[in-house]
């Protein structure tokens, strides 16, 4: 399938790591940053990726999101193919297939909160389907806040403001990397259930990365990774049974 096209039916795996390992740096002094990993990411649905620091999340997540190439094994995003894509063709897989969130908001400071949630669709010289544009504000809660500048805004207000412009486009997938980061608890949880009625009204995928058990509960489901390799994982998740996991692999 070309990059540039959406899928045309509805897919069970939204992405999938096959044997995926990634070796920073040469001889004694390499890391195995990720060893071995294997794993589907069900479309439709919300995944946390969980682990002890330096296990491997963010560069499961870069990996997979195509910011960063693996020493060997496969990504595929749908149907395709991440490896054997051209650097032009990447770059219109990110803008045309996927959303990103990251911890610090990444927002255009001389342009509106509008002019920056609709910012993905200029660059890729698309028009706001209107309708969709509506839904996403409304959604996200900030309908009296469009015309400000992000300067005017709280850390959660520009964090969702964040988190409309990645699902502006409509992606295939939202990567999330510490999207709470940066968030009190009121702004996390404002986020969170952003994200949750995402993939529960419009089918969204999610896969986000976090530290916080509380954050991974509001996931269908929580991949556990630890020195590289995935340890196991949990559907239905609460913050005990997380935090309990997370002991568990010693955190
Ligand atoms: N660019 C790099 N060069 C060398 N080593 C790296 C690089 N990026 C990551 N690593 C190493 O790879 C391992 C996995 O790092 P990674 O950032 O994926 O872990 P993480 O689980 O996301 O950690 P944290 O929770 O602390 O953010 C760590 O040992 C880290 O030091």
């Amino acid at each position: 399938m070309s990059v540039l096209q959406s899928p045309s039916e509805a897919r069970t795996v939204a992405a999938r790591v096959v044997g995926a390992t990634k070796l920073y740096g040469r001889g004694d002094s390499a890391v195995r940053a990720l060893d071995d990993v294997s794993f589907e990411f069900p479309a439709g649905a919300f995944t946390a990726i969980m682990g002890p620091s330096g296990s491997g999340k963010s560069t499961l997540l870069h990996c997979l999101a195509g910011l960063d190439t693996l020493t060997s094994g496969q990504v595929c995003i749908g149907d395709t193919d991440v490896a054997k894509l051209s650097d032009g063709e990447l770059t219109l897989l990110r803008r045309n297939r996927l959303g990103f969130i990251f911890q610090t908001y990444n927002l255009v400071p001389t342009l509106t909160a509008q002019e920056n949630i609709v910012l993905p669709l200029r660059l890729g010289g698309r028009n706001a389907d209107p309708e969709w544009l509506a839904q996403v504000v409304a959604a996200v809660g900030l309908a009296d806040r469009l015309g400000h500048r992000p300067a005017e805004l709280s850390g959660g207000q520009q964090q969702r403001v964040a988190a409309a412009r990645a699902l502006v486009t409509r992606p295939e997938i939202v990567f999330a990397d510490e999207p709470t980061g940066a968030l009190d608890s009121r702004s996390s949880g404002e986020l969170l259930r952003f994200l949750r009625h995402a993939v529960d009204e419009y089918g969204q995928t999610i896969v986000m990365v976090t530290h916080d058990p509380v954050a991974a509960s509001y996931a269908d489901r929580v991949l556990f990774l630890r020195d590289g390799r995935v340890v196991s994982q949990m559907t239905e998740p609460t913050a005990d049974r997380i935090l309990d996991a997370m002991k568990g692999l010693g955190e």
